[in-house]
């Protein structure tokens, strides 16, 4: 597999890892947040239903007070039906909005039959308030006073199994904040039962009568429930107990105020035996209401407590969610650098490289364009470098040699004399003579050249003047032999030209031309006043009679034999079939057939 590929499947191996991991995590985190949500949820319908408890209760202190002024008190009575519509008001959003949330809820789909319940005591309860409070404070009896205070007191009780319920919820789902959640319970029922503890003093306070044996039972139990709620409520508060200035505040407040003076007050007034209460019922009940709404402040402390906590806990599952993505999102990106920088690093060089190395081996010797700055990279890029200058100095002395070896067959093949070609130039065209013989092409020719009377040049004027004979000899040959035709010094004062595509007759015209060249002109010679040599020649073509080598050179030499023989200084051709029947008829001056 390619490198590319390979590091292609690492990385995609890598993420799908990391991407386990990170899910694995992150569905961990999920079910946490969602969990906070659903506790948040039991948390909202818990505060909520409470918060609706106590909007109940609360209504009832401006009821109970309105049901001890005269409607032609007309200032005072208006204020306190205003109280009391603000009052409502108050129940009825905290109802709805407890509505709302439990219509939300996944499971329910209607309103349920206990808030139902509470509405419709509610609107029983201030039907009756209002039926009782148009009416003069005399023509009020304190049965039906008592009736309509204790429907009130249902309207808030229908509530009990809806709170129990959300408590339970809450509890369930987040049991580390079981410990907040029972106190605002607790609170809750201490505002409740509070409020009902005022609620019996309302009557014989306004009539006035005095407490009579039954509700003095029914005051004598919320009693002695207020005091297990408060001993409950003294046992929770441990050392342990998370500490918090704002609910330490409100709970001396309570202990001063609702512990303290209102249940005080309540005993002083339970233990009257007759009717000089030395209160109104409207200046009780205003007495105590700030200490009731102090528990419900207390109370409504402790459930934000929870419900920051439980949205504290969301938060930071969410941040992990966040951190997770965005740690997978960052790794996928460093993977992506990473691939992107081995490209560019490891595989490009490496591909360009390999091209480099396939284009030295191919001869091209041009330096390719660098890819890649790492060390490693430049490191093969010099090693290409060092290959692409062995490969130059091998090329350049492979042309050396070549030329090298040119000059020597050029030297080989020729004679340092004359520098005409010499007779193993000759040899290499013609094969060895001496060996099988060589079919010779048709159109070749030969002549054969050797100069007249050389000897006694030498004995007479030396050895150094018989080579500059041959030196001039040879010049004046080379200038009438052109291509494709070739002179060569055959041996000693012996030359051959080598023709190739003449005729006979152009062959003994070009014979009879060097003949002529060699003689015609005085060579100058130092020492030497006059000196003119000639030259005997013997021509000689491929015909139907010379078909080698061999034979070709046999018949040039005879004819040269005879041209010597016959007075030299001339030329003779040696005969073909045709030449026999036309032999005087074509040949030039100087020129006999054999
Ligand atoms: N200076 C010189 N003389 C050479 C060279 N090669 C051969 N010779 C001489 O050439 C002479 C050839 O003489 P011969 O073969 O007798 O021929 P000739 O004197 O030319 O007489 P014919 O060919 O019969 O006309 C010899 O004396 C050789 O020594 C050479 O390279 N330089």
């Amino acid at each position: 597999m390619q490198l590319q590929a390979q590091l292609k499947v690492g990385a995609a191996l890598l993420l799908a890892v990391a991407a386990g991991i990170s899910a694995y995590v992150f569905v961990g985190y999920a079910q946490g947040y969602r969990q906070g949500a659903r506790n948040l949820q039991a948390l909202t319908s818990y505060d909520q239903v409470l918060k609706a408890g106590n909007a109940i209760s609360a209504e009832r202190a401006p009821s109970n007070i309105l049901l001890t002024l005269d409607p032609r008190a007309a200032q005072a009575y208006a204020s306190t039906r205003a109280d009391v519509a603000d009052a409502r008001q108050h129940t009825d959003a905290a109802l709805d909005q407890l509505d709302r949330l439990i219509r939300a809820r996944p499971e329910a789909d209607s309103e349920t039959p206990v808030l139902a319940r509470a509405r419709e005591s509610l609107v029983k309860a201030r039907a009756d308030y209002d039926a009782l409070a148009r009416n003069a404070p005399s023509e009020r009896s304190p049965q039906d006073l008592q009736t309509a205070i204790d429907i009130l007191i249902v309207a808030r009780k229908q509530l009990d199994p809806l709170i129990a319920d959300f408590y339970r919820e809450a509890v369930e789902l987040a049991p580390d904040q079981a410990g907040t959640m029972q106190m605002a319970r607790i609170l809750s029922d201490l505002r409740e039962y509070g409020g009902r503890l005022g609620s019996m003093l309302v009557v014989p306070l306004s009539t006035p009568e005095p407490i009579d044996p039954a509700r003095r039972v029914i005051i004598a139990t919320l009693r002695g429930r207020i005091d297990e709620l408060r001993a409950l409520m003294l046992a929770r508060t441990g050392p342990d107990d998370q500490h918090d200035d704002a609910i330490e505040r409100m709970r001396t407040q309570v202990e001063r105020g609702f512990f303290g003076r209102t249940l005080a007050l309540v005993d002083t007034l339970t233990t009257r035996s007759g009717t000089d209460y030395g209160i109104r019922a409207a200046a009780f009940t205003s007495q105590a209401l700030p200490d009731l709404v102090a528990l419900e402040k207390l109370e409504d402390l402790f459930v934000q407590r929870a419900i920051a906590h439980v949205t504290a806990t969301q938060r930071h599952e969410r941040v992990h969610m966040l951190l997770i993505g965005a740690f997978l999102l960052a790794f996928f990106l460093f993977l992506l650098a990473m691939l992107r920088a081995a490209e560019s690093l490891v595989i490009r060089p490496l591909l360009l490289a390999k091209n480099e190395i396939v284009a030295l081996a191919n001869g091209d010797l041009r330096r390719a364009p660098r890819a890649g700055n790492s060390e490693e990279a430049r490191a093969l890029h010099d090693a290409i470098d060092t290959l692409r200058q062995q490969h130059l100095r091998s090329m350049q002395l492979a042309i050396e040699r070549d030329e090298l070896s040119k000059a020597l067959r050029r030297q080989a093949h020729t004679d340092a004399l004359t520098g005409l070609l010499n007779r193993h130039a000759l040899e290499e065209i013609t094969g060895d003579l001496s060996a099988e013989p060589v079919r010779l092409s048709k159109g070749r020719g030969l002549i054969l050249i050797d100069v007249d009377y050389f000897k006694p040049i030498n004995d007479e004027h030396g050895h150094i003047v018989g080579d500059l004979v041959l030196r001039e000899v040879g010049g004046r040959i080379r200038q009438l032999v052109k291509e494709p035709h070739m002179a060569f010094r055959y041996g000693g004062e012996e030359f051959a030209v080598l023709t190739n595509g003449l005729s006979m007759k152009d062959l003994c015209l070009l014979a009879e031309d060097i003949r002529r060249a060699i003689s015609s002109d005085n060579i100058a010679a130092p020492g030497v006043s006059t000196l003119i040599v000639t030259a005997s020649f013997g021509v000689a073509k491929g015909n139907l009679a010379v078909l080698t080598w061999l034979d070709l050179l046999n018949a040039a030499d005879a004819a040269l034999y005879q041209a010597k023989a016959q007075g030299r200084n001339q030329l003779v051709a040696a005969p073909t079939p045709t030449d026999d029947m036309q032999k005087d008829r074509h040949m030039p001056g100087n020129v006999q057939a054999r």
